[in-house]
């Protein structure tokens, strides 16, 4: 069955066609990864999803309704946008407590709802600290906490990993995984990294010129994009970069190694890319790092075996900083 079902829908600023008569189906209970290069529409459809704006033409249906039409169908669809912020001075725990109240979860079970998501989001242990002393991974995996109360039935999370550094992603994509597949949420992910697209999602879609250019599932995709990825990762101590460029040589997911000072290379297919990035970021200090893809939605056109050239076009890269990951 169905979770969301847009048709040929468009929806225009101004001048600017951010999406035309873009159509897309989602199954219950699929995770679906939206890839799309920079101003591809991927966060205009999802303000469309959950009812933060209407389509110029087209028509838009999650969970049984329009969501635009009211609130019913919002409780059920939830948002984490690019950015969240919390007031720094409250703890993880009130925040959630906060959003249970406001999701009117009933007051005797409560706070059964708030331990239960606090371990979900891998936030039990700082459930009580403020959240002004949270990492980003944590404050993200907060954010998803408070769309996770009331067990909505979809959840649209725009870039969730974008300025994540490696354990911070990890972790994110630890909860991801782990909802995927204990819950029947379905799950709508958008990124600039197929690598991560490939790791979590049954499902993608890549979005171009406001449109979806091609869909299928991951696997096709998988076996058809031969292209390698290159991670790049920027050490302050040269020390550090030759210890992760060793680390890398005997990773058995690194195809090729490379080192000059304080910089450290490694090729990898697409999906390994971030355990590669695990790995060294367990045992060194990685102060930048860089994924890229080259030549992605080409692949992934291959993929699925449509015909529209436009996909090909565009080529994709994913940069991400370390901004800031756990405290130990
Ligand atoms: N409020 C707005 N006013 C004017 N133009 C807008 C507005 N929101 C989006 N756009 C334009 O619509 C197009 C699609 O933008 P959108 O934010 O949906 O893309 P995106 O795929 O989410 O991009 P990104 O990956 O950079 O977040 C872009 O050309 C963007 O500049």
């Amino acid at each position: 069955m169905n979770v969301i079902d847009v048709d040929d829908v468009s929806k225009s600023y101004g001048d600017v066609r951010a999406l035309d008569g873009l159509s897309l189906s989602v199954e219950r209970g699929t995770t679906l990864g939206v890839f799309g290069t920079n101003g591809a529409g991927k966060t205009t459809l999802f303000k469309l999803l959950v009812g933060l704006n209407r389509p110029d033409a087209g028509t838009v249906t999650v969970a049984g309704a329009d969501p635009a039409d009211g609130t019913t169908v919002r409780e059920r669809v939830r948002y984490l946008p690019e950015h969240a912020g919390f007031p720094p001075a409250l703890t993880g725990r009130e925040i959630l407590r906060f959003h249970a109240r406001m999701r009117s979860v009933p007051a005797d079970r409560r706070e059964r709802h708030v331990e239960r998501i606090l371990h979900t989001v891998g936030l039990a242990d700082a459930a009580d600290r403020r959240v002004g002393g949270y990492s980003n991974g944590m404050n993200r995996r907060l954010g998803l906490g408070t769309a996770l109360v009331g067990e909505p039935a979809v959840l649209i999370l725009d870039e969730p990993t974008a300025g994540l550094d490696p354990d911070g992603i990890r972790a994110f994509h630890d909860v991801v995984a782990s909802l995927g597949e204990k819950t029947d949420v379905t799950i709508v992910f958008s990124s600039h990294a197929l690598g991560e697209i490939q790791r979590l999602c049954e499902e993608a879609v890549v979005v171009a010129d406001g449109r979806v250019a091609a869909a299928g599932p991951v696997e096709d995709l998988r076996r058809a994009a031969a292209d390698e990825v290159t991670v790049s990762l920027s050490f302050d101590r040269e020390a550090d970069a030759e210890g992760a460029a060793a680390a890398l040589r005997d990773h058995a997911a690194a195809l090729a190694v490379d080192r000059t000072d304080l910089d450290a290379t490694a090729t990898a297919e697409p999906a390994a890319a971030y355990d590669l990035l695990t790995a060294v970021g367990e045992d060194y200090d990685i102060d930048r790092f860089e994924v890229r893809e080259p030549g992605l939605e080409a692949a992934f056109h291959e993929a699925v075996g449509t015909s529209d050239d436009r996909a090909s076009e565009t080529g994709a890269d994913t940069a991400a900083d370390d901004s800031g990951g756990e405290p130990a």
